[in-house]
């Protein structure tokens, strides 16, 4: 039987915006008070768009990607991935839409270090139960993908941090998805082997029209940008460029 994961409309039906939040507050109690963590967001990535998210630290990031990716509800406003809206979803719904349309990059890799790339690659295939063959295929296409289809039977162990960052983009991208949400992708990288990750998630983005939205410190990452948000305080402002 063809998997869930190849056959759904959802991955494949054109869309209007990637993701899109409408006055999205977000309030934590916090010691007998209240952190007002986001104060009315309105963004919206489109397709093919590879936009910077810049902010120091407390300012609302996490925050933000954990909602944005229906981990976490907004305490009020809207959120809307692939033109649906979060909120009239089931948990079982967003968690198909993560596993169907989202992919995921961190500041570490994340790799198991005893399997190979082609075997940290397939993780999410098995776990969307693509069968063996197809996800070999699957795997070996993401690997060449980002430059390391003669890396794919090396152990995670065996390889530099920028290749296991690009392992772990290939992993991020091999379900195909829609949306890439990234938090310091090159936050563990020399700034010669960030460069790379970045032009890499660029031209990925622009190629193969996914939306991506990438948390970072990294000066390049803004000048690589199509457009870069500052979020300040549980605020945001675009940056004119
Ligand atoms: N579970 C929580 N309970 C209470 N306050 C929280 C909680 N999570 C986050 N906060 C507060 O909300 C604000 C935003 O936090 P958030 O983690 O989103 O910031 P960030 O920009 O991701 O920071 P960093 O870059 O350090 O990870 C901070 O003031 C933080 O202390």
């Amino acid at each position: 039987m063809e998997p869930e994961i190849l056959t759904t409309q959802q991955t494949h039906a054109p869309v209007k915006t990637i993701v899109e939040t409408r006055a999205v507050t977000r309030d934590y109690p916090s010691g007998g008070g209240i952190v007002h963590a986001l104060r009315g967001i309105d963004l919206r990535v489109l397709p093919g768009e590879f936009v910077a998210l810049r902010g120091r630290s407390g300012s609302g990031k996490t925050t933000l990607l954990n909602i944005l990716i229906g981990l976490d509800n907004p305490t009020s406003g809207e959120v809307f991935v692939l033109d649906q809206k979060l909120s009239s979803m089931s948990e079982t719904e967003r968690a198909r839409l993560r596993r169907e349309s989202v992919g995921m990059m961190f500041q570490n890799a994340h790799l198991f270090p005893s399997l190979t790339a082609q075997e940290n690659v397939e993780i999410p295939l098995r776990l969307a139960r693509v069968p063996s063959r197809k996800r070999t295929e699957m795997a070996q296409q993401a690997l060449a993908h980002v430059g390391l289809g003669k890396r794919a039977h090396h152990r995670g162990m065996e390889l530099s941090g920028g290749e296991q960052q690009r392992v772990a983009l290939a992993r991020a991208l091999v379900h195909k998805p829609r949306f890439i949400i990234a938090d310091e992708p090159t936050g563990n990288l020399d700034s010669l082997t960030g460069r790379d990750i970045i032009h890499l998630l660029r031209s990925i983005a622009h190629e193969e029209h996914i939306g991506m939205l990438i948390a970072t410190h990294d000066a390049v990452l803004y000048k690589a940008a199509d457009r870069v948000l500052n979020i300040n305080d549980g605020q945001i402002t675009e940056e004119v460029k």
